[in-house]
């Protein structure tokens, strides 16, 4: 299964990662974040555009991306933050990206990997992160409210991805600081908006809740924005259109606030 494979490589990064501060320790954080949860929080739709190159469900999405000036492109389009996917195997995302995003847009910035561990969270932190993902399909609600105190201990914010009715209780038990809510099955990389709309009136209110994945056209994006979600988490479909700034007009246009 996925999750176990990538559970087991980011196990192996965090060893190594260990070793390296162990002669080389992070320097202290300085400057403010910038809250994603606000930036989820703003009036109509907010679009959390998403740098990515390739994935496990579809390979390469795109050749030589410039991380920057598709960030670049997705503020100008009007995106409310940016997610860059750190991961080099599957995702064939960096770290550097990460950082070199954060300086080149005045969006918050989420580093989308697989964290399991609180040195992860303090690397985030390191490489210029706003805020975190933690996907609740990977992690127990034990280690998710360790790796979201974590997070408050290093200033961050945290995005907790559910899927189903299970890991949403573990989710909120957890006290995230934006709740998104998976398309994506990440055992079978099927995607399906309804469990966006089976899920969504089962949260709290009070809590910034976004849908992520599939999203695939305007009609998409309005779709999700009728389910009552206050954003939108989106990848491939603004991977794949030849201007990202277009590409996060287009999706912002299309629906009905
Ligand atoms: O995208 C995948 O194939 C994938 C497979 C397994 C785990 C995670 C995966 N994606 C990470 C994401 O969270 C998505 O990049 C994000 O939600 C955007 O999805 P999309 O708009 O469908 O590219």
């Amino acid at each position: 299964m996925f999750l176990d494979r990538i559970a087991e490589a980011k196990r192996a990064e965090v060893e190594r990662l260990r070793q390296q501060v162990e002669t080389a320790p992070f320097p202290a954080a300085t400057g403010k974040i910038r809250s994603l949860a606000a930036a989820v929080n703003r009036a109509g739709l907010a679009v959390i555009a998403e740098v990515k190159p390739a994935s496990p469900s579809k390979g390469v999405i795109r050749e030589e991306v410039d991380p920057v000036k598709t960030a670049q492109g997705y503020e100008a389009g009007g995106a409310a933050a940016v997610s860059v996917l750190t991961d080099e195997p599957f995702f064939k995302g960096n770290k550097e990206s990460l950082t070199r995003v954060r300086q080149a847009v005045n969006l918050p910035v989420l580093r989308k990997d697989f964290i399991l561990d609180p040195l992860q969270v303090e690397e985030s932190r390191f490489l210029g992160a706003d805020a975190i993902l933690l996907i609740a399909a990977m992690l127990t609600e034990e280690e998710l409210i360790s790796l979201r105190r974590a997070a408050r201990h290093h200033g961050l914010e945290v995005l907790i991805e559910v899927h189903g009715e299970d890991e949403l209780q573990r989710a909120l038990a957890a006290e995230p600081d934006v709740l998104g809510i998976n398309n994506r099955n990440l055992s079978t990389f099927e995607t399906d908006l309804a469990v966006t709309e089976r899920l969504r009136p089962r949260i709290p209110a009070g809590i910034p809740v976004i849908g992520e994945s599939g999203v695939s056209s305007p009609a998409d994006a309005d779709r999700l924005r009728s389910a009552g979600v206050d954003g939108i988490l989106v990848g491939e479909y603004l991977m794949r259109q030849s201007s990202p700034r277009a590409g996060v007009e287009g999706l912002l246009a299309g629906v009905t606030i």
